[in-house]
């Protein structure tokens, strides 16, 4: 799905200026930005609940505008907050809602149904014939999912999906929905305005300003690392530091005697260690997060010690200590690209 030049006045304002974005098939994009930047206006074009005022968007090789809109949304999935269930028809009636409305058969979409309703994690002989208003919040979000995904439509569109549910729920949320994207590999665009809801479930990040001008488009470590302006700082500032632990990985230039790897006939022993004696280790790759904790376990009181770190054949490659964290941070935040 491609924006090309798409703007949306509405009385003489500009809720979305001038965008141009594409999203790649299979992706989790995500939108994220301040209130009134224009999010939901963007994502509300795509399926044309909103009609932009000028510009194009491309779903496959056609042109949205030429879709019948009624067709069109029976094409793309759309979840939204509160997911709006029709509260006199039973869960399995709500999620049977577009397979009926294409007049698939009884018994092709009961299937569906039970396949859809496990898929998101809710036991079909349990909750296909509650109402909703006898789910938890969070169960209602499920069912408002597995009905957006009835059809396996290839686009998802989902606005602020999760912002109705407790925190605890929506962090278990977010996770079980990006492993079934991965697995569905539906092409989703979602928006929220929780940046750390964006980098923990996004293969890319878009961050908007006002009128939806396009501040940076990236994988999420690059968002956070490197980020593209001042609105993007901004945005990433506070907890920066923890969420750089988040997301970034150790390589092997980040280990304490990194040197003696590159140098010409050098062997590499071993590191004495205090971590040695806990019989703790950490491999490459590891969370930089796990890093610290490994450390904070290791140091005991004093804080100090370090971590013997392997690769992938189980051999000792180096050390970790805290200066092992401070050099992944500099490498993270200067430098080239991001990996992520
Ligand atoms: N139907 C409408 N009529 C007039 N103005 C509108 C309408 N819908 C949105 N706007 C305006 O367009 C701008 C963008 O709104 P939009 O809902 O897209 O922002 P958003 O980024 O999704 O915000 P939020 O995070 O608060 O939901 C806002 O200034 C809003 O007031």
């Amino acid at each position: 799905m491609r924006f090309d030049g798409v703007r949306k006045e509405y009385a003489g304002s500009v809720a979305v200026d001038d965008l141009s974005l594409a999203v790649r098939e299979h992706e989790l994009l995500v939108l994220v930005g301040p209130s009134g930047c224009g999010k939901s206006t963007t994502l509300r074009m795509a399926n044309r609940l909103v009609e932009p005022t000028a510009g194009r968007i491309v779903l496959g090789d056609e042109d949205v505008t030429d879709v019948d809109p009624v067709a069109l949304r029976r094409r793309i999935g759309y979840v939204i907050q509160n997911v709006g269930l029709f509260p006199h028809r039973t869960v399995a009636q709500n999620v049977a809602t577009v397979p009926g409305l294409l007049g698939w058969d009884r018994r092709r979409t009961r299937e569906r149904v039970t396949e859809l309703l496990a898929l998101v994690g809710l036991d079909p002989d349990r909750y296909a014939r509650r109402w909703p208003h006898e789910l938890s919040g969070g169960e209602r979000q499920r069912v408002g999912v597995a009905r957006a995904l009835a059809t396996d439509p290839p686009v998802l569109l989902m606005d602020e999906p999760f912002g109705a549910v407790d925190p605890v729920g929506r962090a278990r949320l977010q996770q079980e929905f990006a492993r079934l994207q991965r697995e569905l590999g539906t092409t989703v665009m979602m928006v929220t305005h929780d940046i750390d809801e964006a980098v923990r479930m996004a293969d890319r990040v878009a961050v908007l300003s006002r009128g939806a001008h396009l501040e940076q488009l990236a994988p999420p470590l690059e968002v956070v690392a490197r980020p593209a302006s001042a609105a993007v700082a901004d945005l990433v500032g506070r907890g920066r530091t923890a969420r750089l632990l988040a997301l970034g990985r150790l390589e092997p230039s980040d280990l304490d005697d990194a040197g003696a790897a590159t140098r010409p006939g050098g062997t590499r022993d071993a590191p004495a260690t205090a971590g040695a004696g806990t019989g703790r280790t950490l491999r490459l790759g590891a969370e930089l997060g796990d890093v610290v904790t490994a450390l904070t376990d290791a140091a005991g009181a004093s804080g100090g010690g370090a971590v013997p770190v392997l690769d992938a054949s189980g051999h000792v490659v180096g050390a970790a200590s805290a200066q092992t964290v401070v050099r992944a941070l500099h490498r993270l935040t200067s430098g080239g690209p991001a990996a992520g």
